[in-house]
Order: structure tokens, then C-alpha cells, then sequence
């Protein structure tokens, strides 16, 4: 048996729009039995979710290879489906690598990133899902440019994962088709500064900026609205920071390992439709385990 074990994530980090993103130590597995007459996909995602060669990890693999052999396979996941966490992300890395197995691809961890962000259409939840941490990356439409992103060790992440769920689709309708010049300029600055900062361990300039987005959070502010409550709470104590992760309505609170149990228990006291956890960096990203 194979197992495939693939990271969650979290895109944008704030004013990093499409650009920057976190792997979070939520998995997916994807096991990879024995070959069937026809696809078989063992999940506990419930009826509404596909078990043959619908279900969108399969799908996706015939997209890339059309005859491909149908085996059965098994998910298992504690990434929640469309809640900004890249749950979307996580089964389609799965299905590539389940190619690159099953059909001898020899996909580099760069073919790996080319092939899901042209599927994706962006690469901040696909190329921290592959390489683990946090990545810088460009998507021209054809090719990525990805650099790691370093994030200061002693920080990790309350995450508040609302019960209801807003698919990605949804949340991207809300965005704006144009910005004004003036204001690009200040967003892309704004994302600039905070990689600097970041990659300096200048806290104190990452916490004036991490919350500064120009591209996305105010568009997306009603169908996310724990985060102005989430904000509020956090701006009680000394955190980092507090950001809408990738389309929503997750919320992430970036917060020193040391500041995350007192802030969780202020959330918590707020009783919001949801649950809190505290997450930390995945550093290793997708990795594939042969198992005899
Ligand atoms: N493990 C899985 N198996 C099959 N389909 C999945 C799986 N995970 C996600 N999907 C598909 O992806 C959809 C959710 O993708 P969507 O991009 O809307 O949200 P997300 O990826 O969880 O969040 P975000 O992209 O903002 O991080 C699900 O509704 C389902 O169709
Ligand atoms: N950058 C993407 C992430 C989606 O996971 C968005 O915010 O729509």
C-alpha cells in the first residue's frame, strides 16, 4: 500500500493575495490499494461526497492521465472542506502524486507546483502544500516563480473554523475586477514590506502590516464576519496579528507560541459558530510512504 499524507494550508496571510501561503499541520491521506475493476473511494465525507470516478480526487487524475488503472482507494482528512484551509488544495496534490506513482511520471516537486497551479489558478495554497512552510509565489499564467517565506520560529496560529462553509468560487465572486493605481501600489507594498519584515523577524513592523490587506478582506468582510469579531478580541492582547486564511471563512490569528492559549480562551468566551485550535507550521510538506 501507498500512502500519500498532504498538508493543509493557509493562503494570502493577510495582504499576500494569491501569493503567499502557510502548510498547517492538518492532513489528508490519500492510501492507494489494490488495483479494481473500477475506481473505489473509501471516505467518512458523507452521501454528497463521490466514492468513483467522480470524486474529485479521481477525476482529477484522469484529467492527467486518462487510463489511468482504477484502484481503491482510501481518504482520511482533518482538513475541513471549504473553509479557507485548503482542503481543495490538499486533494488535488494528492491525485497528482497518485499519478506520478501510478503512471511513472517522475514528477519533480516543480512539475508537481506547475501542473496544480495551472489546475488551481493560483499557487499559495498549492506550493506551501508541496514544499511545507511558508512560500512566496508568482503565477504569470504559465509558469510559477515560488521562494520560501521565512516565518520567525517561535510563531504559530489560532484558527477559528467556523461551522459553515463558503467554497472558494463564492468568495472570489466578491473581489473586485479593478483596482485603482494608488491603492495597487499601496497593496503590493503593504505585502512587500510584511515578507521583509517577516523574513527579519521585525515583529513590530509585521503586526502593523499583516492586517493591512488591500486586496481582498474588504470585499469579503460580510461573508466572513467573525473576522472584525476575532480582530477585536485579539486587539485585546499583544498578537501578531489577525487574517481571513485564503478565501474563508476560517480565520487565523498569528500569535507568539506562548500568547495562543490565552487568546483561544478569549475566543472561546465569545462563543462564536465554530471551534478554536492552535496550529502550527508544517514544515515537510506532501510526502509519499510506501508501507509493505
Ligand atoms: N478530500 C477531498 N475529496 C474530494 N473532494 C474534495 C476534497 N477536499 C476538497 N474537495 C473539493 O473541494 C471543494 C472545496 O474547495 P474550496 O476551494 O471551495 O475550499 P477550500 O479549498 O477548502 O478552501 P481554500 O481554497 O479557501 O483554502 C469541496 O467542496 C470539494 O468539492
Ligand atoms: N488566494 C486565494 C486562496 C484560496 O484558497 C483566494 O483568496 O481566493
Amino acid at each position: 500500500m501507498i500512502t500519500i499524507k498532504v498538508p493543509a494550508t493557509s493562503a494570502n496571510i493577510g495582504p499576500g493575495f494569491d501569493s503567499l501561503g502557510v502548510a498547517l499541520n492538518l492532513y489528508l491521506t490519500l492510501e492507494i490499494h489494490e488495483p479494481t475493476d473500477t475506481w473505489e473511494v473509501i471516505h467518512d465525507y458523507g452521501d454528497s461526497m463521490p466514492s468513483d470516478q467522480n470524486n474529485f480526487i479521481v477525476a482529477t487524475a484522469l484529467r492527467i492521465a486518462p487510463l489511468l488503472k482504477p484502484h481503491r482507494l482510501v481518504v482520511k482528512s482533518d482538513i475541513p472542506l471549504a473553509r479557507g484551509l485548503g482542503s481543495s488544495s490538499s486533494a488535488l496534490i494528492a491525485a497528482l502524486s497518485m499519478v506520478n506513482i501510478l503512471d511513472n511520471k517522475h514528477y519533480t516537486q516543480d512539475d508537481l507546483l506547475q501542473i496544480a497551479t495551472k489546475l488551481e489558478g493560483h499557487p499559495d495554497n498549492v506550493a506551501p502544500a508541496i514544499f511545507g512552510g511558508a512560500v512566496a509565489a508568482f503565477y504569470d499564467g504559465t509558469t510559477v516563480f515560488h521562494a520560501p517565506l521565512h516565518f520567525p520560529e517561535s510563531l504559530s496560529f489560532v484558527t477559528f473554523i467556523p461551522d459553515y462553509q463558503l467554497l472558494t468560487e463564492k468568495a472570489r465572486a466578491a473581489l473586485p475586477e479593478t483596482l485603482e493605481f494608488k491603492q495597487s501600489v499601496a497593496a503590493s507594498a503593504i505585502s512587500n514590506t510584511l515578507v521583509a519584515a517577516l523574513a527579519a523577524n521585525n515583529i513590530k513592523t509585521a503586526r502593523q502590516l499583516i492586517e493591512q490587506d488591500q486586496f481582498h478582506e474588504e470585499a469579503r468582510a460580510h461573508l466572513a464576519p467573525e473576522l472584525a469579531i476575532i480582530r477585536r478580541i485579539a486587539h485585546q492582547q499583544n498578537i501578531i496579528g489577525t487574517y481571513l486564511s485564503g478565501a474563508g471563512p476560517t480565520i487565523i490569528s498569528v500569535v507568539d507560541e506562548t500568547e495562543a492559549q490565552q487568546l483561544m480562551t478569549a475566543i472561546d468566551l465569545a462563543q462564536l459558530p465554530g471551534k478554536t485550535y492552535h496550529l502550527h507550521t508544517d514544515f515537510t510538506g506532501s510526502i509519499v510512504q510506501t508501507n509493505d
